[in-house]
């Protein structure tokens, strides 16, 4: 995949100023019916059949804001690709739009090639998702959740048993196996999650912010189930504000921020020599100096 890198220099756009007239805006107002994609809205380049997410001219709009701005992002067959950004740059909201979450207000996502929004019960078969912020059955044990989720899914009973067991023993949770899930910690509430988007070995397996309040050690076996399932063959898209974990664990990286994609590409593309999260905060910017806070100092 080409990198889709901005223009070096001052001439680059800040994606935190606000939209200018002509520029960004969404395509021929008024919005049509939602899900259909005016001709105004039409994609430049054509979808990439071979890309396992392949999004072009992706908008949402809550009210006036637009949590994602005109976004194309194709995400390689087999790649390990992180999505990172700054609070509220529109992570949650364009990966909710690639697996059938949320409706796009414009715009089209391919998944293998096929469009997902003209058949969602189709393109979800091939995805696993950990969706962020969204309840579980939490009055089901957790080998009950995982179970559901594989059922839900048509699978074997006796293999959804099996994988079900491999699920909580790989992510150290078959101590509890019968504790409610209402009762879990939150890395636990996330672990138990991970397994119900697992169970049934999706092709793409897509993270929001797997990593979030999960101890060490699970995090280390989270990251080897992953990277094992990558070189299977899988790809799986993660988003994540850890820097350091997506330098080291993915190949392919999109910054956004502000609903627009500011850099996509190899992990090497788009760090451009530098480490990630010094290229992040150089497109991104937005550092605050502390000096406003002088009475928080203790002397
Ligand atoms: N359901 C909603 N209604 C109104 N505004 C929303 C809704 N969902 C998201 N937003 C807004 O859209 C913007 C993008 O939110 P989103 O959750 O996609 O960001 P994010 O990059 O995932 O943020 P974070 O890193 O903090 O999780 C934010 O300004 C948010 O307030």
């Amino acid at each position: 995949m080409s990198a889709h890198l901005p223009p070096e220099g001052p001439a680059r756009p800040n994606p935190f100023a606000p939209p200018q007239p002509g520029a960004a805006t969404p395509p021929a107002a008024p919005y049509p019916h939602p899900g259909t994609v005016p001709q105004a809205a039409a994609p430049q380049q054509p979808p990439d059949p071979s890309a396992a997410f392949s999004i072009r001219g992706l908008w949402k709009r809550f009210g006036d804001k637009a949590a994602v701005a005109g976004v194309d992002l194709d995400v390689p067959s087999g790649s390990f690709y992180g999505i990172v950004g700054p609070n509220g740059a529109g992570k949650t909201t364009m990966l909710s739009m690639a697996t059938g979450l949320l409706r796009p207000d414009f715009g089209t996502v391919s998944v293998h090639g096929g469009d997902f929004w003209s058949d969602p019960v189709a393109g979800k078969r091939s995805l696993g998702v950990l969706p962020d912020g969204v309840r579980l059955f939490d009055r089901l044990t957790g080998e009950q959740l995982i179970t559901y989720a594989g059922l839900l899914r048509g699978m074997d009973r006796a293999v959804v048993a099996e994988r079900t067991a491999d699920l909580l023993r790989a992510l150290d949770l078959a101590a509890d196996a019968k504790t409610f899930v209402v009762d879990y910690s939150a890395g636990m509430t996330k672990k138990v999650a991970l397994a119900s988007a697992l169970i049934h070995a999706p092709r793409i397996l897509v993270l929001d912010e797997p990593f979030e309040a999960v101890d060490p050690v699970s995090a280390a076996n989270i990251r080897d189930i992953l990277g094992e399932y990558v070189r299977s063959g899988g790809t799986v898209v993660v988003s994540s504000h850890v820097m350091d974990l997506v330098q080291r664990m993915c190949d392919h990286v999109a910054i956004i921020a502000a609903g627009r994609i500011l850099a996509a590409g190899t992990v090497d593309e788009v760090r451009a020599g530098q480490s990630l999260e010094d290229r992040f905060v150089a497109l991104v910017g937005g550092r605050q100096s502390a000096e406003g806070l002088s009475w928080l100092r203790s002397s």
